[in-house]
This record gives structure tokens, C-alpha cells and sequence, in this order.
């Protein structure tokens, strides 16, 4: 059974939702699942934004049959060439073999390397600043190079003033029939998701997530359209606003997130008892993760959230505990940015890691290493509750 939305009188949304994929790009775990959206305009022309991952062709072409109500596709615009979004092209071609598919250069160069072939004879190579009229519809083509591909680009409706934004504003998440972030609670069931699919797989871009925000900025949007996750037609300016301060790698929260890596539970200890002392000075929602037991997408996420972080890890054959490092090295490769950092370090002859994981904060971009830190040798016993305090005060004085 078909299973379509209207977004507009003429733009349907005809996406479908994965329940079964365990992780996403083989990576990142989707509990809740994703959507892989696609739209489809319906005016004298017909045109079809994006397309779908193969593991849902079936009720793709069953939702996209439905959305056409009988016509053929005109065109196929290709904002972006990931497979999840991109994998039916050839599909189409073959079901529709008069359609002309949309995509700047290096878009048809990429579909050359995935699939063998450019579809030069069916393409319509655009750039920046070019639009194409679907009759009442003109669609204009914004390019959004490195957010987060190079071919990447976004489609803008100006009389429905629809944004389809590509991989921009997008969630990991099924979409429940509720496909518009109105019609969910998407502060407190959508926004982790959203936020990790974002840190986790933009985060690094950055600087060109702001270039095309200043874009976007220019344009009168109603609606977004994102490639997964919910649609936004309401209340714009709260998306718009988390993405300027990723995309700006500020905090969203003035808070603490502990993490910590332990074998035999004496840096977990630790790390709680620090979680203590700053409850007891009044610090709230206090987050404390074990780095082995939550996955690194998560952290990252909760990384990009909070102000404060506290790394507590063991020294392992004179290096840093293999799991702590692997989430040190994920935070540069992400380009985090602008937090205030504490270490504590363990170790039961020579304890070396806080040393080596301040190295590796300094690698990144205006990061405050607090002076204050804590080295347990094997365990933390009371005698070292005044230098537990002291980091605690430490801690607390930088968050003022
Ligand atoms: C494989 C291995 C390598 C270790 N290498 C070091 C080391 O190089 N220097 C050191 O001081 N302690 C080393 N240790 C000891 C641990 O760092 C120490 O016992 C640990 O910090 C205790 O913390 P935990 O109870 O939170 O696991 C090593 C332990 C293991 C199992």
C-alpha cells in the first residue's frame, strides 16, 4: 500500500521509513530507525527530488506511482549522490525513460564512478544561481559543496517557498506518520537524533554549513525538506537556530559531561565522585557517560551540546586507554571546538594519559584545558577528597 503526504497542494512527500536497518552507513545504531525522504512537484512538468536507499525500493515506486496519479516524470533532480538517496536513479530511468535527471558537474561525475555512466544523453547540468520552470513552479539550485559531499546542493520552490535541503536539517529516525516536525514532540523525542545525525555526519563541515545558511538566509522559506527526519513548516527559526550554533561549534548547554573509561571500575568511581561534588556546588543536569558501554556517536553528539567535559581515563601500556583515545581522535576528526576541557588519569605505575590527553585537546580549535586536574594511582581513596574538591571548584569556577 502506498503511503504519501501532501506537503503543499502541488510538493508530496513520498519517503519511506526503515525500522530493520541496525546501523546507519554501517556505523552509526539507529534504534528508532530512518526515513529516506523524496518529494515529488506536480505542475506542468513533473519532477521528482531525490530518490531513495535500495532497501526500500518496493514502496518507493509503490508511493511514487501514487504521487504522479497516472502522469510520467519530467525530471529527477539529484540534490545529492550518497546511495541512500541516490541508488533508484537507474530505476528510474528505466521506468520513466523520457526523464531528464538535474545535477550540477560534479554530481554527474559522481553518478559516472557509482554507476558506470553519466546519463549524459538525459542531463541537465546546472550551477549556482540557475533555476528551472516546472511551469507554475520555477525551482531554483543553490550548491552546498562539503554539507556534507562535494556535489552536495539544495532546491528551492519560489511560489511554495519549499527548501529541499538535501542532507541539511535531516535526522536519524522513522518517521511514524507524523512526517512534520509539528506534529511530534521533536525537543524532547527528535532533537538527540537529530543532533547526532548532524555532529556525526556534518559536524566537520562547519564552515560550509555557515556559507549555506547565509544562502538560505536570503531566501523566504516555509517549509524545509530535508533527505530524513521530519519536514519543518513551524516554528523555522528553532532548527535554523541549532544549526548556527553546531555549524559554530558553541554550546547549546552551559553543562558537564563526564566521560569516562574504566576495566576494574576505580575511574568510574572517580568520575562519580566528581559527578557528586559538583551536584553539591549546585551544577544541574550532570551528564556521565562510560566511554566502552555508550557509542561514540552518542558522546560526540553530547560533546557538541555541552559547554564543559571531563575526560577520565586509565593509562594503558603507557598510552591512553584504546576506547578514550578512539573518542579523542573522533572529536578531532569532527573539528569540535570552543569547550572547556578537564582530564583526570589513572594509572597504578606511571600514570601518563591525563598528559596525553591534553595533547591531544590542544590539537583542536580554541579548547581551554583547565590547570586543575586529578591523577589516582589504581584507586581513589578520601585522602585526596581536598584534591577531588579542587577540581570540582575548578570546574564550577569556568562555568561562571
Ligand atoms: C593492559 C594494561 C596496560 C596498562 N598499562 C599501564 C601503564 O602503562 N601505566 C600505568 O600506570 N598503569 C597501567 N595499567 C594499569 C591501569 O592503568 C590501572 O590499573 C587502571 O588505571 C585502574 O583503573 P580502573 O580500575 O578504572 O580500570 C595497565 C593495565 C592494563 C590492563
Amino acid at each position: 500500500m502506498y503511503n504519501i503526504r501532501k506537503v503543499t497542494d502541488d510538493i508530496t512527500w513520498i519517503g519511506v521509513s526503515d525500522r530493520r536497518l541496525a546501523l546507519f552507513e554501517n556505523i552509526f545504531p539507529i534504534k528508532r530507525g530512518v526515513s529516506y525522504n523524496s518529494y515529488v512537484l506536480l505542475d506542468e512538468q513533473t519532477v521528482l527530488f531525490d530518490t531513495v536507499d535500495a532497501s526500500v525500493a518496493g514502496q518507493f515506486f509503490e508511493n511514487l506511482e501514487a504521487a504522479l496519479e497516472g502522469r510520467s516524470l519530467d525530471y529527477l533532480i539529484v540534490n545529492h549522490m550518497e546511495p541512500d538517496h541516490c541508488a533508484m536513479i537507474g530505476d528510474i530511468v528505466r521506468r520513466y525513460p523520457a526523464v531528464k535527471i538535474v545535477g550540477n558537474t560534479k554530481t554527474f561525475g559522481m553518478m559516472n564512478q557509482f554507476f558506470g555512466t553519466d546519463f549524459s544523453e538525459r542531463s541537465v547540468v546546472v550551477k549556482e544561481g540557475d533555476t528551472l520552470s516546472a511551469g507554475k513552479h520555477t525551482l531554483h539550485f543553490v550548491m552546498a559543496p562539503m554539507v556534507h559531499w562535494p556535489e552536495a546542493m539544495v532546491t528551492y520552490d519560489d511560489v511554495d517557498k519549499v527548501l529541499f535541503s538535501a542532507d541539511g536539517f535531516g535526522s536519524f529516525g522513522a518517521l511514524n506518520g507524523n512526517v512534520f516536525a509539528d506534529e511530534v514532540d521533536f525537543d524532547r523525542d527528535w532533537l538527540d537524533d537529530a543532533r547526532r545525525y548532524y555532529t556525526n555526519i556534518v559536524g566537520k563541515y562547519g564552515a560550509s554549513v555557515q556559507t549555506l545558511l547565509k544562502k538560505a538566509a536570503g531566501l523566504e522559506i516555509a517549509v524545509i525538506c530535508p533527505l530524513h527526519g521530519p519536514i519543518w513548516r513551524e516554528n523555522l527559526s528553532y532548527i535554523l537556530e541549532k544549526y548556527q550554533k553546531w555549524s559554530t561549534y558553541e554550546a547549546e548547554d552551559q553543562a558537564v559531561v563526564i566521560m569516562y573509561a574504566s576495566m576494574y571500575g576505580n575511574t568510574a568511581s572517580a568520575a562519580d565522585a566528581l559527578a557528586g561534588a559538583l551536584a553539591v556546588r549546585g551544577v544541574k543536569k550532570i551528564a556521565v557517560y562510560d566511554v566502552s558501554n555508550a557509542h561514540v556517536s552518542e558522546l560526540i553528539s553530547e560533546i557538541f551540546r555541552a559547554s564543559h567535559l571531563v575526560f577520565a581515563a586509565p593509562t594503558y601500556n603507557a598510552g591512553i586507554y584504546p576506547v578514550m583515545e578512539n573518542l579523542l581522535s573522533d572529536m578531532k576528526a569532527l573539528a569540535v571546538q570552543k569547550k572547556t576541557v578537564a582530564v583526570m588519569e589513572n594509572g597504578t605505575w606511571a600514570p601518563t594519559a591525563a598528559k596525553q590527553v591534553k595533547e591531544k585537546i590542544s590539537e583542536m580549535k580554541d579548547m581551554t584545558i583547565l590547570d586543575t586536574g586529578l591523577t589516582i594511582k589504581s584507586a581513589m581513596h578520601a585522602d585526596q577528597k581536598a584534591e577531588l574538591d579542587a577540581l570540582a571548584d575548578a570546574i564550577v569556577n569556568s562555568m561562571v
